[in-house]
């Protein structure tokens, strides 16, 4: 399995990283819409982009309107909400069977009740998943958990999962690991060596893939997890794709990598 930290005998390579969106490649906020951009990412991601001849994804939880409107004018290939949506990096766009959007509006309706008695929280309807955010009232967790499970309980095509004071239902068979392979069975990403970092429990799953494919998962943070490499913070993620994104494109820079080996750790390592 390539070590990005490792001096390599020969060319480095050919990278296809991904990367998931809220807390990875922007800090977390109190509300969805309160992320505040980085001014120097969009110019970031289209020279990784233009180093990684288009071979970058971000594979993300929200949806991919959502992204787009962050990274305008950037139209990104973007796996969002899970996975359920996808455009590859032709601009093809997967489309979600009719049933499961409506299944999707029917759950975020039928928690609709506890946000009415509870304006702390925060309803996110997407196209094909839904996220109950208990951020500003932590101690309606157990509240935000028990709607959700009976809200899917007439909807057993979706499952539920926990993100970072969240409970998003998001269609069973869809996740960010079957994102990143479909990915990696398109051009450009074919045949290249796939990173994913990301900072959350939904992102195990893109880890697990990506090292299943010969790669290596990055978690940024701290907590469980089977991603091989750690990084400390939004802002390494940022240098870091840079720099595996110039490396990939230009292999006889490989001494560069020395230099950016310490924004990782080894997850394996005592
Ligand atoms: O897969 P991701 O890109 O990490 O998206 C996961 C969810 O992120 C967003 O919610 C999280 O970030 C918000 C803004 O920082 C924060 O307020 C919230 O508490 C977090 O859970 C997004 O709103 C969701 O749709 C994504 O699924």
């Amino acid at each position: 399995m390539p070590d990005p930290t490792a001096q390599p005998d020969g060319p480095a390579p050919l990278l296809a990283i991904f990367t998931d969106f809220d807390g990875t490649l922007v800090e977390i906020a109190e509300t969805p819409d309160a992320v505040e951009m980085s001014p120097q990412l969009p110019d970031q991601l289209t020279q990784a982009m233009h180093d990684l001849d288009n071979a970058f994804a971000v594979i993300t939880g929200r949806e991919i309107a959502d992204i787009d409107r962050f990274l305008s004018p950037l139209h990104l290939p973007v796996a969002g909400a899970h996975g359920a949506q996808r455009r590859s990096a032709d601009g093809t766009i997967l489309e979600l069977d009719a049933s499961i959007s409506a299944a999707a509006d029917a759950i975020a309706d039928a928690v609709a009740p506890l946000l009415a008695a509870n304006p702390a929280l925060i309803i996110e309807p997407k196209d094909g998943a839904v996220a109950l955010h208990y951020r500003q009232a932590p101690e309606l967790e157990e509240a935000c958990l028990l709607a959700m499970q009976e809200a899917v309980a007439d909807h057993p095509e979706f499952t539920l999962v926990p993100g970072k004071m969240v409970i998003e239902a998001r269609p069973s068979g869809f996740d960010k690991g079957s994102a990143l392979r479909a990915f990696m069975q398109e051009e450009p990403f074919i045949g290249r060596t796939p990173i994913f970092i990301g900072d959350d429990t939904t992102d195990e799953d893109a880890f697990r893939v990506a090292q299943e494919l010969g790669g290596i998962g990055i978690k940024l943070g701290p907590g469980d997890t089977i991603a091989r490499m750690r990084i400390a913070d939004v802002a390494s993620v940022h240098a870091l794709l840079l720099g595996l994104a110039q490396i990939s494109a230009r292999p006889q820079a490989n001494e560069a990598m020395a230099e950016d080996a310490p924004l990782l750790a080894d997850t394996t390592a005592h």
